[in-house]
């Protein structure tokens, strides 16, 4: 369980009533690595039931809590998501804001605090196709809503310098664990980036960040519905394209725990669906398609970092013992190489031409690889008439 700051039970009285919710017992919770989270049960809540989670981010300054605040009420009603309650005194509230400005953090040490509705269901062991449509049509959903929060940036949190952590760890790597690592990388940074379209993402939607109404009865008759979404403290700028091989990447791999040998295995027909209900809601384009295999390689390169970051900073900081969850990276690292080997890599001898069908097979332009070419095609208005020929050296000299 992760829980790394110790509250007293006055203390999460005098919270909570600032969110005008009457304290009764505090649950920690055993899921998460990054935050301290327990479930609240309050004075009219009956059985053990409990109606809120409070929650004390332990990273994310309160500035970027604020954001998130922001980015789950403007979701509330289109996707189920817990949107935390505003504060019901003015405390901290600035005399020249407006009464409709609503705050919905506490801050404690230089930590934020926030009291969240406890939403119903529970974490699926295993996925299925249809689970894998549903969270692929739901986070389409996410991308076009957060559309409408603009500029985007001034919501997003900034991205971890991820480039940073990888010259780090690579130190300390086996050659070939770091070569599968840079390969990936540099493969990353040739795809045409700059036209790839982005906007505010999730970036951690992992199977345990979602919630599902998962009954037997429910399980077997193919019903299982989506009934929460979690965890927005990663909501940055990126390709849509980045967040989708994000989510794939764990909605469609079954993790093997150590009795199964830590075997990895991804399933291409959950992912066929994951794209089936993602593109039900927003059309992917040519360009986002031919990035994916790249993209499902560098989003678990960036997730085998993740890891390695925990471990440094639990050991850096002194954090230890059985309360401290820690995620394995050797999974992302072999499913890092998986998608690798499923990436069409460029022939060094090989060139792609692009030809004009009708002007004596003049030739436009000559690219290293097909995705280039593609592009080139595409930007031309009558690109139909243009055919793309792959040729060796040797057959052009
Ligand atoms: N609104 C909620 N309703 C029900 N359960 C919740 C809610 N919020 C959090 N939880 C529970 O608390 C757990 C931890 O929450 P969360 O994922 O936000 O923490 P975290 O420390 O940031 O996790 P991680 O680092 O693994 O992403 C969740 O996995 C879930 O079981
Ligand atoms: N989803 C992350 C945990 C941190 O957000 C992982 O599986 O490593």
């Amino acid at each position: 369980m992760s829980v790394y700051t110790q509250l007293t039970n006055d203390q999460f009285a005098a919270f909570c009533q600032r969110f005008g919710v009457s304290f009764a017992r505090a649950i920690p919770i055993t899921q998460g690595i990054k935050n301290s989270n327990w479930f609240i049960q309050t004075t009219d809540d009956v059985d053990g039931a409990h109606s809120y989670v409070f929650t004390l981010f332990e990273e994310r300054p309160p500035e970027d809590i604020e954001k998130m605040a922001v980015i789950l009420n403007q979701l509330d009603g289109k996707l189920p998501v817990a949107a935390p309650l505003a504060l019901i005194d003015d405390e901290g509230l600035d005399s020249d804001k407006n009464s409709d400005d609503k705050r919905y953090v506490i801050h404690y040490d230089d930590k934020a605090i926030t009291l969240v509705p406890c939403l119903a269901g529970s974490h699926p062991q295993q996925t299925t196709q249809a689970m894998c449509h549903e969270i692929g049509a739901s986070l389409a959903v996410l991308h076009e809503t957060l559309q409408q929060l603009q500029p985007a940036e001034e919501y997003g949190v900034p991205l971890y310098p991820w480039s940073d952590v990888r010259d780090r760890e690579m130190q300390f790597m086996p050659g070939d664990e770091a070569k599968l690592m840079s390969d990936i990388w540099q493969s990353y940074t040739d795809l045409p980036l700059a036209t790839l379209p982005k906007g505010l993402c999730h970036l951690d939607m992992f199977a345990d960040n979602t919630l599902w109404n998962l009954s037997l009865n429910n399980s077997q008759k193919g019903e299982e519905r989506l009934t929460g979404l979690l965890d927005f403290t990663e909501v940055s700028v990126e390709h849509y394209v980045m967040d989708i091989a994000i989510t794939i990447n764990d909605f469609c791999t079954t993790w093997g725990d150590a009795e199964q040998g830590e075997s990895v295995n991804f399933d291409r027909n959950k992912m066929a669906a994951f794209l089936q209900g993602y593109e039900s809601k927003r059309p992917l384009g040519n360009d986002e398609k031919r990035a994916l295999s790249v993209m499902l390689a560098k989003a678990a390169v960036i997730f085998w970092l993740l890891r390695l970051n925990v471990i440094h900073y639990n050991r850096t900081e002194g954090r230890t013992g059985d309360n401290i969850m820690v995620k394995n990276p050797d999974l992302m690292k072999r499913l890092a190489a998986y998608h690798w080997a499923h990436v069409e890599k460029p022939q060094n001898n090989t060139v792609f031409v692009l030809l004009g069908n009708k002007v004596d097979n003049q030739v436009v332009g000559v690219f290293s690889n097909i995705m280039q070419a593609e592009q080139a095609r595409e930007k031309l208005s009558n690109s139909s008439e243009f055919a793309i020929k792959e040729y060796t050296l040797d057959q052009l000299s």
